[in-house]
């Protein structure tokens, strides 16, 4: 098939190429002429692990890039795969939304046999129920352009993470169509059937409503940010009691109903999207008259985990003056995403309490450095932890848990991990944030 994405960031360039991987032709479109350049060029504009490879070898071939949404008028789909920022309130912006879908409209619309050929128009960004219907639709029709004919409309939520986006892609757990039009339905089938012919199990395909796709990405996003404040809220119990909170999340992980997944307690939950999402969809719900109050709690607590741990660091160290080590900066391992990561209230707690920061990731330094210009940056670990009086750990970056020796260097060896990636051990005062 030929298709177009609109929008060449981490699920736009992901999306496309696995799909021109499996065979399709594909074009993105991007605003950004140096992302254009880059995919054509054969490099990601995004690090991602896999898509280094994918991009080179389809880069310029069958997964193009450009700048001009004319490219759409020889594919017979087009993706949405536009950002969903937050306004100041939590509910969703649309406004790139809306460009991209008038966009999409306007170059419809100057094509000679539009009115013959609906063109499918994809959203697969992830926005609150009925933008595409209320929305996004009127903005193409706008162009002059009549639903149905003209174009049609579908919801295709995309559930891959930051980090393993390439696998979560090609192996999805369900792909979600909602759709109002079985043409729709047909050619989203035709789209995925290389995916689902290589993936390495069955992929369930969801047929539903517009609205219900649209809904479902917000209650899968929501209910394991959700899984995760409960298994924090339970860990703050199990601290109190001087109870090991993953022994009890490893025991009712045996339970199929709970299930083993999203089950680390912890310094809580960051990243462009579990935010963004929950406060998207409570705001959205609230617009409607109704107050989610699980997820109002869920947001609440997470907010509060960064200031639990700091509280653990002062039961032990006065940190005004001090050198404080704070290790990880992503939002997760694997990713250089520092959006809305723990570590920046993290940070912002130590400035409050007037320490003297260094810090140490290893990959997301630099984009701390743009955020915070004023805090020292490590090279390693261990010349953070030297001379330290105290550490802070944010991220389960892997290489954390081999530390050893360096803790040995610390001037007083305070640690207080967020992560359950330290091992305790003789010589250091430990303190796990749920255990
Ligand atoms: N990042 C992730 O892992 C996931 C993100 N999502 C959702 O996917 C959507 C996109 O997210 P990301 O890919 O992270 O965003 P992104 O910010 O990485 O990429 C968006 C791209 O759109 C381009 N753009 C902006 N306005 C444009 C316009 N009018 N025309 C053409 N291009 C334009 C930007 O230059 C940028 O390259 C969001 O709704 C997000 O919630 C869903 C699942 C996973
Ligand atoms: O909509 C999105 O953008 C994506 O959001 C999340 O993916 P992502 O944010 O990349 O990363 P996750 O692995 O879900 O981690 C999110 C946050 O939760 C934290 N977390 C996760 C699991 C856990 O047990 N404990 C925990 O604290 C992580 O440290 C991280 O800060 C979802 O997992 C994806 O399915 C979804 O597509």
């Amino acid at each position: 098939m030929n298709v177009s994405i609109v929008g060449s960031g981490y699920v736009g360039t992901t999306v496309a190429a696995c799909l021109a991987d499996l065979g399709h032709e594909v074009v993105t479109i991007d605003i950004d002429e140096d992302i254009v350049d880059t995919v054509n060029d054969g490099r990601p504009p995004i690090h991602e692990p896999g898509l280094d490879e994918l991009v080179a070898e389809h880069g310029g071939g069958r997964l193009r890039a450009s700048t001009d949404y004319d490219e759409i008028l020889d594919t017979e789909l087009t993706m949405l795969a536009l950002p969903t920022p937050s306004n100041d309130d939590g509910s969703i912006d649309l406004q790139f939304m809306e460009a991209g879908a008038a966009s999409v409209g306007e170059a419809l619309a100057g094509a000679e046999n539009a009115a013959t050929d609906p063109h499918l128009v994809v959203t697969k960004s992830t926005v609150v129920p009925n933008t595409t219907e209320d929305r996004l639709a009127p903005r193409i029709a706008d162009a002059g352009l009549e639903r149905g004919t003209d174009f049609l409309v579908a919801s295709n939520p995309e559930f891959q993470r930051e980090g393993t986006a390439v696998a979560d892609f090609l192996n999805p757990d369900k792909l979600v169509f909602g759709t109002d039009d079985d043409r729709a339905t047909d050619l989203l089938h035709d789209l995925y059937a290389p995916l689902r012919e290589a993936a390495d199990g069955d992929v369930p395909v969801v047929e539903t409503g517009i609205a219900e796709a649209e809904m479902i990405k917000y209650a899968n996003n929501t209910f394991l940010a959700t899984k995760v404040s409960l298994i924090n809220d339970i860990g703050n119990i199990c601290k109190e009691f001087g109870v090991d909170a993953y022994e009890v999340a490893d025991a009712i992980g045996l339970d199929d109903r709970i299930g083993e997944q999203f089950l680390r307690s912890g310094v809580g939950w960051g990243g462009s999207c579990f935010p963004k999402d929950t406060d998207a969809i409570i705001a959205a719900a609230r617009e409607q008259g109704y107050d989610p109050a699980v997820l109002s709690a869920a947001v609440e607590l997470n907010d509060a985990q960064p200031e639990r741990l700091l509280s653990l660091l002062d039961d032990h160290v006065d940190v005004s003056g001090k050198r404080i080590a704070v290790l990880g900066l992503a939002f997760k391992p694997g990713t250089d995403d520092i959006r809305n990561t723990r570590a920046v209230p993290v940070i912002e707690g130590l400035k409050e309490r007037g320490a003297e920061i260094v810090a140490y990731d290893p990959v997301a330094t630099e984009n701390m450095r743009e955020r915070y210009p004023d805090i020292e940056y490590a090279d390693s670990a261990a010349a953070a932890l030297a001379g330290a009086s105290g550490a802070v750990v944010v991220t389960d970056w892997d290489e954390f848990a081999a530390l050893d020796t360096e803790f040995d260097e610390m001037a007083d060896p305070v640690v207080v991990d967020g992560r359950r990636i330290i091992e305790r051990r003789e010589g250091i005062t430990y303190e796990g944030l749920t255990w």
